[in-house]
């Protein structure tokens, strides 16, 4: 307009000079102004860019973990619940990368972050058993670890629910980003004789674990278990033996079959090399748990991130525990039935079950290749 208003008047030709650079200055102006107004991101938008970087709304270790699946690692269409958004444009997905670090507690919903991101995958590897072994530990401390997410509660999928389907064992699963394993246990698979070779027919690439115990101490920790459900079941020494006179032991009672462990790995190595099974010694994930935790995140192809940094050994429990956070929250121990005081059985019937064990055991570490001390 001011051009226009300049020029309609005849000058000399100095100051025409004068009004071209007036007249270019205002239309640099009138440019700069646009710009502020419609800046390239909206226009990106508008115009359906398919690729927004991610990298604009999350904080720097969120960044890392994405690097490898930008462009945005959003859910399939068909994996996204009908109606959802784009992870973008929903202010609660931009939460800060801590919440990805939720730690799990005795039977845990999935971590509140990173909930719209990534898709629901069936699981990588499964802690198989055994019951009273340390599952619960196992899971609560390798789900820490930023590349594991972890179905909270037992599936039972591949023992009870198998008629449900994969499908819907795969709606169980928490949502993964492509560099996540997706985990789940249930310490009954390890003794269900179905189990290794469903478990194969969906992957043969599974990784299994399985948390072993003393045979002994584990089937005390069943029955303490069960006598607090059932409080008047028949004394331990009546269901471990046929007759305790003669050393007869009860191979039918669950408690006792559970820690016949080289017959059911017998099942499972039907359908997996050893090399695909970890065993972790309940016994040292007790006294070391940074240093089984570190097998197991070898086993898992991880890097070692979670150390004896993250343990406290907490006197009350006599168990050890998670450190607090670095961001919120309080220290965590698992629950009040993880680590109970065990029914006292007298001295006789231990020895007899530890004679009748025996040679299971030696069976089971010529199996494994370790001997986990079980005197
Ligand atoms: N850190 C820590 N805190 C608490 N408890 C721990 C821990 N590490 C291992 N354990 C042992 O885990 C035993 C329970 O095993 P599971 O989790 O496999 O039990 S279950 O099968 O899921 O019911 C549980 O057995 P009990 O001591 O007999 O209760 C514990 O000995």
């Amino acid at each position: 307009m001011a051009c226009v208003l300049l020029l309609s008047r005849p000058l000399p030709f100095s100051h025409r000079l004068t009004r071209t650079s007036v007249c270019l200055l205002s239309l640099l102006l009138s440019y700069l102004c646009y710009c502020a107004l419609f800046p390239v991101e909206t226009i990106m938008r508008k115009t359906g860019d398919p690729t927004p970087s991610c990298q604009l709304f999350l904080a720097d270790g969120a960044k890392r973990r994405l690097q490898k699946s930008i462009p945005c690692a959003l859910p399939p269409p068909d994996a996204r619940p009908s109606g959802a958004e784009a992870p973008r444009a929903k202010r609660a997905d931009r939460r800060p990368p801590s919440t990805l670090r939720a730690v799990g507690n005795d039977a845990p919903g999935p971590p509140a972050g990173n909930a719209k991101f990534g898709s629901k995958k069936l699981p990588n590897a499964i802690i198989v058993g055994v019951k009273k072994g340390g599952t619960r530990a196992v899971l609560e401390f390798i789900r820490i670890h930023p590349d594991v997410r972890a179905a909270g509660t037992e599936t039972h999928f591949f023992d009870r629910n198998y008629d449900r389907g994969l499908e819907w064992y795969r709606g169980l699963m928490p949502r993964t980003l492509e560099s996540q394993i997706t985990m789940e246990k249930t310490p009954s698979y390890f003794v269900t004789r179905e189990t290794p070779h469903r478990i194969s027919a969906m992957s043969q690439n599974t990784k299994l674990i399985v948390v072993v115990r003393d045979p002994v101490t584990r089937a005390i920790s069943d029955y303490t278990q069960t006598l607090s459900k059932t409080p008047d079941l028949p004394s331990f020494q009546e269901l471990a033996f046929r007759n305790q006179c003669l050393g007869l032991v009860d191979t039918s009672w669950n408690a006792i079959r559970i820690g016949l462990y080289a017959l059911h790995l017998e099942n499972w190595l039907r359908y997996f090399p050893l090399a695909q099974i970890h065993f972790v010694s309940g016994e040292r994930l007790i006294t070391d748990p940074a240093g089984e935790l570190a097998r197991v995140q070898d086993f898992l192809g991880l890097k070692r991130i979670v150390t004896d940094k993250h343990f406290y050994f907490n006197r009350t429990k006599g168990f050890p525990c998670l450190k607090k956070p670095e961001s919120s929250g309080s220290p965590r121990c698992l629950g009040k039935s993880k680590g109970r005081t065990h029914v006292q059985i007298d001295r006789d019937a231990i020895e007899q079950l530890r004679d009748f064990y025996r040679p299971y055991n030696v069976k089971f570490y010529e199996m494994v290749g370790h001997d986990f001390k079980w005197e």
